[in-house]
């Protein structure tokens, strides 16, 4: 639960976009101490904004926002000549703002009294590794003297104890809620992942970051954003429409190396420094060498900032360049090289991103947050390095998601995997057969696959068949607890369901 902010008066909040003092006094001096933008978490005193969705008109639940307490209401207008309209409703004011979705970002961190400028705040945007970016940025921060937050799909708050919440990037009231209790709690330092979804729909449209991080861009979410084109223009964005601060860009993706042309102040993170071309100018951040092994990586680097090397106990090559994005913003930020160097070896996975689960006489399993195609590619490959045996590859693909990845997602495991194991991941409102059919559209020899519907069948299959030095890869769920059916949501956990098996929990 958010705590209340302090109450602000209307005439206050509104002034900077429309004349409130032309406003009847009572209405210019009502207080209202908290914004909330669904009719159905409306406290007393609270003020209701009712905007436009995609889906239902917010305007229609003007009237049960007042019953349950609301004392005002700022609602989208229909256009501009209705711009600062104000209505009485059963003695309560409605204040008509219009296009309200693009100011709410901007008015809500007014309310909030501007959290953003009250710590560093970094954003991180890309298909892949938001996540996990954030974290290390967070865990980095703490380990050189700060008190970090971040907010994301895993939750929004101090680090060691987040508050779960529904999107990855929360709306535009709660983002300035969160920072303004984090400031609260004594935060100097929240990262925040940022989704295409929160960037064009302008949930962090006033907010000012003081470095903003892209890692790389792979198909995801075309159910939404149509193409590739609008997917990316959707990201770019962050860098283009916002106030990015510095941007930190993985130039080893494509997309991000064609930016850099637009980002003159842009830092450059490439694993291969000739990739820059010799007449680079600006900041960059390169990779000379790297090992692996089951313990992590060992990582040199050269930089702006001068040389070094580190190691850190995660697994996988993409987590290389997430080490190296990570580092390069805190360098980039002024941050000593030599203590972000010497703290390295205490960073930690993050939770079900490449977490590594063993017992003994048992395969390895990992459990993966890899619902992508490209995060599936790459989580098979990092696994496949260290893999003496069979490895296995049990996943499904999200309903009401994008189906395109569906059957490029089978390709991939039966192309990288030995073992393949399909299996359902939150279906939603779709019939999971139907998912697995699309799925199954991908693979050369279906009939090699298994089909296991339930996920904790599949992985307890997959633990009783496979080989002592076998891996199995667990993808897709990472962190989750749940499984999202059509008419309900269960309690499902696939790092539970691996402890369980391996006789760690009850
Ligand atoms: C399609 C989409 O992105 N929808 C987002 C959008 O909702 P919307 O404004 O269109 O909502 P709507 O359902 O049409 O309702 C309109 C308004 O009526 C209000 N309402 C509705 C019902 C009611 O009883 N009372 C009421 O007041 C709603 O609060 C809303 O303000 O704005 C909301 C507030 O920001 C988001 O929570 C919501 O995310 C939904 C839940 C969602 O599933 N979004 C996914 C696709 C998403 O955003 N994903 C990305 C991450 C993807 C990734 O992993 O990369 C994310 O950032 O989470
Ligand atoms: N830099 C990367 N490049 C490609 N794949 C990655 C990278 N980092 C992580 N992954 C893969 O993607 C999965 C999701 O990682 P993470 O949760 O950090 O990404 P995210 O961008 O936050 O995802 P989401 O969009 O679901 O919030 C990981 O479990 C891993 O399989
Ligand atoms: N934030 C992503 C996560 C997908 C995770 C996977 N478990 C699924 O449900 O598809 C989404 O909502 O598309
Ligand atoms: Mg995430």
């Amino acid at each position: 639960m958010l705590s209340p902010s302090q109450s602000i008066t209307l005439g206050s909040l509104l002034s900077p976009w429309m004349a409130t003092s032309d406003w009847q006094e009572k209405w210019r001096e009502h207080s209202v101490v908290n914004m909330t933008i669904d009719s159905r978490q409306i406290e007393a005193d609270d003020l209701f904004v009712a905007v436009n969705g995609h889906a239902v008109d917010g305007r229609g639940f003007i009237p049960a926002a007042i019953n349950a307490g609301a004392t005002a209401v700022l609602a989208e207008a229909d256009n501009i000549a209705k711009h600062g309209d104000i209505v009485e409703q059963d003695g309560i004011v409605i204040i008509y703002f219009q296009q309200l979705n693009q100011y709410l970002s901007a008015i809500a961190n007014r309310f909030y009294a501007q959290p953003d400028t009250r710590l560093k705040l970094l954003a991180v945007t890309g298909t892949n590794g938001k996540t996990t970016i954030s974290q290390l940025l967070a865990q980095w921060a703490n380990l050189i003297g700060y008190n970090a937050g971040v907010m994301g799909t895993t939750g929004n708050g101090l680090l060691n104890s987040l508050t779960p919440a529904v999107n990855t990037t929360g709306n535009a009231i709660e983002i300035p809620h969160v920072l303004h209790d984090l400031v609260d709690q004594g935060a100097d330092f929240a990262a925040m992942e940022i989704s295409s979804h929160g960037l064009v729909q302008g949930r962090v449209k006033a907010l000012q970051f003081v470095a903003s991080i892209f890692t790389n861009l792979s198909r995801d979410h075309l159910d939404y954003h149509g193409d590739m084109a609008n997917y990316a223009d959707a990201k770019k964005c962050l860098f283009t429409e916002h106030q990015a601060g510095i941007p930190v860009i993985n130039a080893d993706d494509d997309i991000g190396f064609t930016w850099l042309a637009d980002l003159p102040h842009a830092v450059a993170v490439v694993t291969d420094k000739a990739r820059l071309g010799e007449h680079y100018q600006g900041q960059a951040l390169w990779l000379t060498d790297v090992m692996y092994s089951t313990q992590g990586v060992n990582i040199s680097f050269d930089s702006s900032w001068g040389a070094g090397q580190f190691t850190a106990p995660l697994v996988g090559s993409f987590n290389v360049s997430n080490l190296l994005l990570a580092l390069a913003t805190l360098l980039a930020l002024g941050h000593s090289i030599d203590k972000l160097i010497a703290t390295a070896p205490h960073l930690t996975a993050v939770i079900g991103r490449m977490e590594v689960f063993q017992s003994p006489d048992k395969p390895m399993v990992v459990v993966d947050y890899a619902h992508t195609p490209d995060a599936l590619e790459k989580a098979l490959q990092a696994l496949r390095v260290h893999c003496q045996g069979k490895l296995w590859c049990i996943f499904g693909c999200g309903g009401d998601r994008d189906t395109g990845k569906r059957p490029m997602m089978a390709e991939i495991s039966e192309r990288l995997a030995d073992r393949i194991i399909i299996t359902d991941d939150n279906p939603r409102t779709e019939a999971p057969a139907a998912i697995v059919s699309d799925m199954l559209q991908g693979l050369a020899l279906p009939q090699q696959a298994q089909v296991i519907h339930d996920r904790k069948l599949a992985c307890t299959y997959a633990i009783e068949h496979a080989q002592v030095n076998d891996i199995i890869l667990l993808a897709g769920k990472g962190h989750e607890d749940y499984q999202v059916l059509a008419d309900r949501t269960i309690h499902y956990s696939d790092r539970e369901t691996v402890q369980a098996l391996f006789g760690e929990i009850a």
